[in-house]
């Protein structure tokens, strides 16, 4: 599907830095993937949805101005480190005010909150998160897993894209043990957007898996969450407890505690 319309991500933006992205969209062509052989996976690819120099100007504006973490939890007592920098911003649908969370959500920072009414227009879906992924390298990745999660509703849709250096992405069948529905595999480019919809996470697992040599990589996910617990959820597994990392001289630098969430 071709789409001639744009828009600017900084023109009445309330911080100078923000004011000075002077990026645009142009969602280019959709590809619907989606036929019963395929069982269940119903995937949009949209090839370059964000023009090169607005992925660029984005990429750089959000390692620079969001605050990373490294978060560490246990699972059935084994100690996993998620091996990528997340955060997360947004809350869940519910009428809960924000000061009454344990841990206060955080509003969605403009120019995320502008891409996503842009993602919202050609999607057809609204979205009350964005989680924000950090790939420093080849060994930085998230596994094979599915979003399904319950404080997203009965079939979650999921739109993703992704920001700099190009990177695996790969879907499997959930009963791939058992059954011949292949895998999916195809690479994520600076600017694609991948929306997942339907049965998709019931049905499907995605993952973008390590490598040898990559460069850096940011992804956004829009989500909707529509239970309050979305809301700790996120909160628990993208900001966590441990030290907050800003990007300070081309590195992620480790700063005090975060307790978590605070302002970006
Ligand atoms: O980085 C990506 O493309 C996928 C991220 C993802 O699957 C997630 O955050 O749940
Ligand atoms: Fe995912």
């Amino acid at each position: 599907m071709k789409r001639s319309s744009s828009i600017s991500l900084g023109s009445s933006s309330g911080s100078k830095r923000q004011a000075s992205l002077a990026g645009f969209l142009k969602p280019s062509q959709q590809t619907r993937v989606d036929h019963g052989k395929r069982r269940n996976l119903d995937l949009l690819y949209f090839d370059r949805f964000v023009t090169p120099s607005c992925a660029g100007q984005l990429t750089k504006y959000l390692l620079d101005a969001l605050p990373w973490y490294r978060v560490k939890y246990t699972v059935r007592g084994f100690d996993v480190n998620t091996p990528r920098y997340t955060t997360v911003f947004g809350k869940d649908s519910t009428d809960t005010k924000w000061e009454d969370y344990a841990c206060k959500p955080r509003a969605i920072p403009e120019i995320l909150l502008r891409l996503m009414r842009k993602v919202e227009e050609v999607t057809g879906e609204t979205y009350n998160f964005t989680l924000v992924n950090y790939y420093s390298s080849g060994t930085d990745s998230i596994s094979y897993h599915s979003d399904s999660e319950s404080f997203l509703g009965p079939n979650p849709c999921i739109a993703s894209l992704s920001l700099g250096a190009p990177r695996d992405f790969h879907l499997r069948h959930v009963d791939y043990k058992t059954n011949d529905v292949p895998p999916q595999k195809f690479v994520l480019h600076d600017g694609d957007m991948v929306v997942m919809r339907g049965k998709t996470q019931h049905r499907w697992q995605h993952a973008v898996p390590k490598r040898k040599h990559a460069d850096g990589r940011i992804n956004i996910t829009f989500r909707k969450g529509v239970v309050r617990y979305a809301t700790a959820n996120y909160n628990q597994y993208n900001v966590g407890k441990g030290p907050m990392y800003r990007w300070e001289k081309g590195r992620m630098m480790e700063k005090a505690a975060s307790g978590g969430l605070s302002g970006p």
